[in-house]
């Protein structure tokens, strides 16, 4: 069992003082497994086998920003370390990590009074080092000391973007350079500065991937000691709820919602790729950087991201997103953290933004509208809960896959990812004329195609045989029916006459 003070002597790095942990209420326990999933990440040190490693290469590659994918054949192309590709940057100023040998970028050079970032999204030529460099993830991982900064005379803070169980989101400027950047606080001494560090490093490590909030490199302290920080890009728009509860109860619709999720399955399949676990997906930690066509959309929230595997402790929390077994479990009672849980959070997810309201407000039986679901789940009864009725077949199966309490049956996000991409997932919805329209089709073959009468963004527009575009053509093709029937009628009566005279 290694202790935590062996490990950073091992690692042979100025050891940060450690605050003295207070009585705050833990997650999880500060376990010999959890002290090496710390501290493993500031040493960089590889623990992934030989083809683990291999696939993490080509997953990190492919989705890198301006990176062109390859197939699984290919080895990995060799990237221009920083300090090659530097060589034509006169300038750019480069730092060594401590502990490995890597060479990694640093931004001191465009703030060189004060060493804190003031990098945004825009900022593409820092982002574009980082992001097309192969070993920003070991480098990313290491422990760097938490500086002090003042923050008055280094940022503008403004408003409160959010504020959630462990700390807030500040809207800020960085002074020098103009930028608007989103700081996120972590109260002292109610925080343990291993949870902010491990939060920093999860957040920094996986930032790379596009679909992911960028974090920008460095852990600091306010001069007064109040609270930790680090800063990310700021999201100018909003987060996934806000979105969602702007359509008042209708869901952002289907084409919408699979833009969403092409880019949070991204994000998810990424790090469970790297056998890590969010563990606290919801539509909040979902940012919207475009409100009008979802383009840009990020996942954001590393504080209980943790390894596959990882033993944590139950809190008395829970929320809409939370998976049954977790509904289930009491107060300190023990979880691996698996990976099957975020995927129930992304069902909850889709039906959210489908529905524009939750299945329910807690997966345990006590909750009617849980039970009913489990009900049809599990064949006890043959009735589909009415909320699920307007979700075509191959949804209904994202539903039986990401919502079972079987954590074993449900699907990986590659599976989701596959699903939602592919398929229909609303139900045709036959309209109330459409009989209408079946009667006209035997006599003037003018029915509108089956394409218009579906339900979700395909109703309006669709393309061939609807010929009743326009209310005018609507009324001619009812009287030419009309027209049709009287003659008929009139040849049967006929017809019934001359036969009874007959
Ligand atoms: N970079 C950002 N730009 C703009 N708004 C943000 C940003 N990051 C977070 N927010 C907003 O702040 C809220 C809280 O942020 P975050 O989830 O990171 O805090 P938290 O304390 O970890 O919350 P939780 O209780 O979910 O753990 C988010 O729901 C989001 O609306």
């Amino acid at each position: 069992m290694e202790t935590l003070g062996r490990v950073w002597n091992r690692l042979s790095i100025r050891r940060p003082t450690i605050a003295t942990p207070e009585p705050v209420e833990e997650e999880d326990d500060m376990t010999p497994e959890k002290t090496r999933e710390v501290f493993q990440m500031f040493n960089g040190t590889p623990t992934r086998r030989k083809s683990e490693s291999a696939h993490h290469h080509r997953a990190i590659l492919n989705q890198m920003e301006n990176h062109q994918p390859r197939n699984a054949t290919q080895s990995p192309k060799r990237q221009p370390r920083i300090s090659e590709s530097s060589m034509d940057t006169p300038g750019s100023s480069l730092r060594r990590n401590s502990t490995e040998t890597h060479v990694f970028a640093n931004r001191a050079h465009l703030h060189s009074d004060i060493n804190v970032p003031a990098c945004s999204s825009e900022d593409d030529r820092i982002s574009t080092i980082r992001r097309n460099s192969l070993f920003v993830k070991r480098g990313s991982v290491t422990m760097e000391p938490i500086k002090k900064v003042d923050l008055e005379a280094v940022y503008t803070v403004n408003k409160q973007l959010g504020t959630g169980r462990f700390g807030y989101i500040k809207l800020a400027e960085h002074k020098q350079s103009k930028h608007r950047i989103a700081i996120k606080f972590f109260p002292r001494p109610q925080t343990k500065q291993t949870d902010f560090v491990r939060e920093y490093n999860y957040s920094f490590f996986l930032s790379p991937h596009q679909n992911i909030i960028d974090t920008y490199e460095g852990m600091f302290q306010s001069s007064d000691d109040t609270a930790y920080f680090f800063v990310q890009e700021f999201c100018p728009r909003a987060s996934l709820r806000e979105a969602v509860e702007a359509t008042n109860q209708a869901g952002i619709g289907e084409a919408n919602t699979k833009k969403v999720f092409a880019a949070v399955l991204s994000a998810i399949e990424f790090m469970h790729d790297e056998n890590l676990v969010h563990r606290n997906l919801k539509a909040e930690n979902i940012l919207i950087f475009d409100a009008n066509d979802y383009s840009k959309v990020k996942v954001t929230d590393f504080g209980l991201t943790r390894k596959v595997d990882t033993t944590v402790k139950y809190l008395e929390y829970v929320n809409n997103y939370h998976a049954a077994e977790l509904c289930d479990t009491v107060v300190n009672e023990k979880l691996v953290v698996n990976k099957s849980t975020d995927i129930w959070a992304l069902g909850i997810i889709f039906f959210y933004c489908m529905k524009g309201k939750f299945p329910w407000q807690k997966a345990s039986i006590m909750c009617k509208p849980y039970w009913e679901w489990e009900q049809w789940l599990k064949r006890k009864n043959p009735a589909l809960p009415k909320k699920f009725n307007p979700f075509s077949e191959k949804a209904l199966k994202l539903f039986k896959k990401s919502l079972t309490p079987r954590f074993k049956d449900r699907w990986s996000a590659k599976d989701m990812r596959k699903c939602l991409v592919k398929e229909k997932l609303l139900k045709s919805v036959k309209k109330p004329d459409e009989d209408y329209y079946v009667m006209i089709d035997t006599s003037t073959k003018s029915r509108p195609s089956a394409a218009s009468t579906s339900n979700g963004e395909n109703q309006e527009g669709a393309a061939g045989g609807a010929p009743a575009t326009g209310e005018r053509k609507q009324k001619s093709t009812l009287q030419q029916w009309i027209s049709t029937t009287l003659t008929a009628m009139a040849e049967i009566s006929e017809q019934v006459v001359s036969a009874r005279d007959d």
